[in-house]
């Protein structure tokens, strides 16, 4: 079965001062009014997990008005194991800590991997492109330490050459040197992100499938130096990407910045053959993140053997009745899973009866 959180502790965390949560291995919902704290305290769990917050907030504005330094912990248990986990925020840093010993916030996810949800995931198929390549890209982080590293790798380089592209007249032997890292940096990344893309595309169809009642759903990821390249070596993409980078050096000179590469990619989607973008109700687009979401716990359990946690903020009240029954069957399959609500009205009662509900800010 693998870990699960038992329990969490949160001190001049955001607006707590001093809590702690037990939490059920199966499902916990954290049940409150509004603005008593309940994103908080899955951001917490979020951070212990996946080592990021959703949030992309600065560390002063995870510590509590007026404190200096705040602290979250949480005990994972299963298969015989107690692990304890910590993060420490201080002014300007975050510190992380596995079973007291300091670890990079790339480690976290290595103890136990999250899947989260939240409202704003629902327009994920309308919103920028990098909302989704965010998205993969998070997961990819989570699954695999050595993307964690390929990814900012990459990031630093995209930066210091759109650096360069700022200057008015730049060294072009510099831009040369920085058109192979790029290349090469940039192929490796897109290697790894379209092989995770096809592991995940498969379970989101099937799943969407399920949900929908037979709709056929299409992802296809969208390559800003062109589809033909996808089914190419590394070494090769990496070539590819060297001569675009030549093809479009005036135009990134003028516009100061790289203009090709993994950092300008898009993930779309078709239903029965029509665009979901343009076409797809709301439901359906909704439908879309749903069933990516599953998919990324899915794909977790294959990658890392182990059940990830499961985190639904405030998702259930935006759901329909058809696509709720979808995430509480899911939710029963034993994933453990912390919901946020401010109505348990939106659980069935079958799925209440075996759930523990812990009041926030009560
Ligand atoms: N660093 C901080 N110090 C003190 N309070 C904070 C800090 N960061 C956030 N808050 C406060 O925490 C409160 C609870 O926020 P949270 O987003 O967890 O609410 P919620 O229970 O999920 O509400 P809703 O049901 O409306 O989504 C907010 O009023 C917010 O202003």
């Amino acid at each position: 079965m693998g870990l699960v959180v038992t329990s969490l502790g949160l001190r001049n965390w955001r607006n707590f001062s001093e809590r702690h949560l037990d939490l059920s291995p199966t499902m916990t919902v954290l049940c409150g009014s509004n603005a008593v704290g309940k994103t908080n305290t899955v951001e917490a769990l979020q951070m212990l997990t996946a080592g990021t917050s959703f949030r992309k907030p600065k560390p002063s504005q995870l510590v509590r008005e007026d404190c200096d330094s705040a602290r979250i912990s949480a005990r994972m248990e299963g298969d015989g194991r107690v692990v304890d986990v910590a993060c420490v925020v201080e002014p300007g840093k975050r510190r992380f800590e596995r079973n007291g010993k300091r670890c990079h916030a790339s480690d976290m996810p290595q103890t136990l991997m999250s899947v989260l949800f939240n409202p704003d995931d629902l327009s994920f198929v309308k919103r920028g492109a990098s909302y989704r390549r965010d998205e993969l890209d998070g997961f990819g982080r989570q699954a695999n330490h050595g993307y964690a590293k390929l990814l900012s790798a990459y990031g630093r380089a995209i930066e210091q050459r759109n650096r360069l592209l700022k200057e008015g007249h730049p060294d072009l032997s510099l831009l040369d040197a920085w058109d192979a890292s790029v290349a090469l940096g940039g192929a490796t990344l897109l290697s790894a992100r379209v092989r995770l893309f096809e592991r995940l595309r498969g379970h989101i169809s099937a799943i969407y499938g399920q949900i929908s009642d037979g709709e056929r759903l299409e992802c296809t990821y969208q390559c800003s130096l062109g589809s033909d390249v996808l089914g190419l070596s590394r070494d090769q993409i990496a070539d590819a990407f060297l001569s675009r980078l030549g093809e479009v050096r005036g135009e990134e000179l003028r516009r100061g910045q790289t203009l090709i590469g993994p950092q300008r990619d898009d993930i779309a989607f078709t239903i029965d053959g029509r665009d979901a973008r343009a076409f797809g109700s709301q439901g359906q687009q909704r439908s879309i993140v749903l069933a990516w979401k599953m998919a990324e716990v899915e794909l977790a359990r294959e990658v890392v053997g182990e059940q990830p946690l499961l985190l639904l903020d405030d998702v259930m009240s935006e759901l329909d009745a058809h696509r709720r029954a979808s995430m509480t069957r899911f939710v029963q399959s034993g994933i453990q899973t912390v919901v946020t609500t401010t109505n348990l009205g939106y659980f069935p009662d079958d799925l209440l009866e075996g759930a523990k509900v812990v009041e926030i800010g009560g």
